[in-house]
């Protein structure tokens, strides 16, 4: 369990993590979700205990991070996949992480295989893609065999199979009972994997909630139809006499909203009209938190985002500016949990993340 209380961050003047309380429970994958500059890894060092809030608290496995007996036993982290010494083995590496944390060495193999990094375990971190450092950050995390998971952007750089893989490996996890928390910019990934989500926007909460009940929420319900040609027009008038409002989409057909899918089809019956297509949709996760999040996105490129299934929120990534106070001090953390500054800027790391983004 994570249990954050009004836990708040300020750097300089700056509200980087502003009074957030959110629970996120074992037993099911919560989705971190929020604009670049939110404040979700701020939040995730601040359980880790790589950070301390300015006011109020975050309990990970029912106390401070800071005091845990054995950290790697009750919380498995994964912040930047890239924060590996690049010199050591893939097996030394966690042979030297199970030493530190008087795990047996046995532990190291078995992680390997579930994350399947077998076959690469005699080769220097270096050399890795970042698919495979990726799995590598979820080997460390797994390692203690820990109850909380703390995970930022573990999808990032992963191919369509480790997508799916790191998918049902979460989702099992999970059923396993243990707390699995993670940000993801996926998107539809998120929505296939999360069962809760928490949605931040310039440090505050503006959800928690399940999956579920969010679409349910903020999606209003509309119905794609596609008639013949020559029957649009009356279709049109036909539905809008009812209260509907019906618009052209993009790729052809209407889209109709205000009318179930059952009224639309009585209202074709009614008038002997053809119907070719008529299905019911929901916004997705993107859509909603698109139009959510619109003022809270800290960073924005020039390029115009209109709303729909292509669009992404994430559109300030090409032009991606460190704009905080002072020189940057954002803290790499590994999956060791040790940190480091980056002399030459949090930003340019930071934009190397972002173009690897999807
Ligand atoms: N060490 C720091 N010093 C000063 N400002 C910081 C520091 N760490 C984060 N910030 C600022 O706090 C805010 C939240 O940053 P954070 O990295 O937590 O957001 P994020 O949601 O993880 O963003 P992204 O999706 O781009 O990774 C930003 O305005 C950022 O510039």
């Amino acid at each position: 369990m994570i249990e954050a209380r009004e836990l708040t961050k300020e750097y300089g003047g700056r509200t980087a993590v502003d009074a957030l309380t959110f629970t996120a429970r074992p037993g099911r994958v919560t989705g971190f979700l929020g604009p670049n500059g939110a404040g979700k890894s701020t939040t995730m060092r601040l359980v880790l205990g790589l950070d301390a809030p300015t006011r109020g608290s975050v309990a990970v496995a029912g106390t401070r991070y800071g005091r845990l007996a054995a950290p790697l036993r009750e919380v498995g982290a994964l912040l930047d996949a890239r924060a590996v010494h690049g010199g050591r083995t893939v097996r030394r590496h966690l042979l030297g992480l199970a030493r530190s944390n008087a795990l047996p060495a046995r532990r190291v193999d078995e992680v390997l295989g579930t994350v399947g990094l077998e076959a690469v375990a005699d080769r220097r971190a270096k050399g890795l893609s970042l698919g495979m450092a990726q799995r590598l950050g979820i080997a460390a995390a797994l390692l203690g065999d820990p109850g909380v998971l703390v995970l930022d952007e573990p999808v990032n750089g992963l191919d369509t199979e480790g997508i799916r893989w790191i998918r049902t490996l979460l989702t099992s996890l999970a059923a396993e009972g243990r707390t699995v928390f993670l940000s993801s910019h996926l998107m539809s990934e998120l929505e296939r994997t999360a069962d809760h989500l928490v949605v931040i926007g310039r440090g505050r909460l503006l959800a928690d909630t399940s999956m579920a009940e969010f679409i349910d929420r903020h999606s209003p319900e509309s119905v794609l139809l596609r008639v013949p040609d020559g029957e649009t027009a009356r279709m049109r008038a036909a539905l809008e006499a009812l209260g509907a409002v019906v618009r052209p989409e993009d790729r052809g057909g209407l889209r109709v909203t205000g009318a179930s899918a059952g009224a639309v089809g009585e209202t074709a019956r009614t008038h002997g009209l053809a119907v070719h297509e008529l299905t019911p949709r929901r916004s997705s996760l993107e859509e909603i938190f698109t139009a959510m999040t619109r003022e809270d996105v800290e960073y924005r490129g020039d390029a115009p985002s209109g709303p729909g299934p292509d669009t992404h929120t994430d559109t300030g990534r090409d032009a991606y500016t460190h704009t905080g106070p002072g020189p940057d001090t954002h803290a790499h953390t590994g999956p060791d949990g040790g940190t480091g500054t980056d002399p030459d800027g949090g930003a340019r790391a930071r934009t190397d993340t972002r173009e690897l983004l999807t």
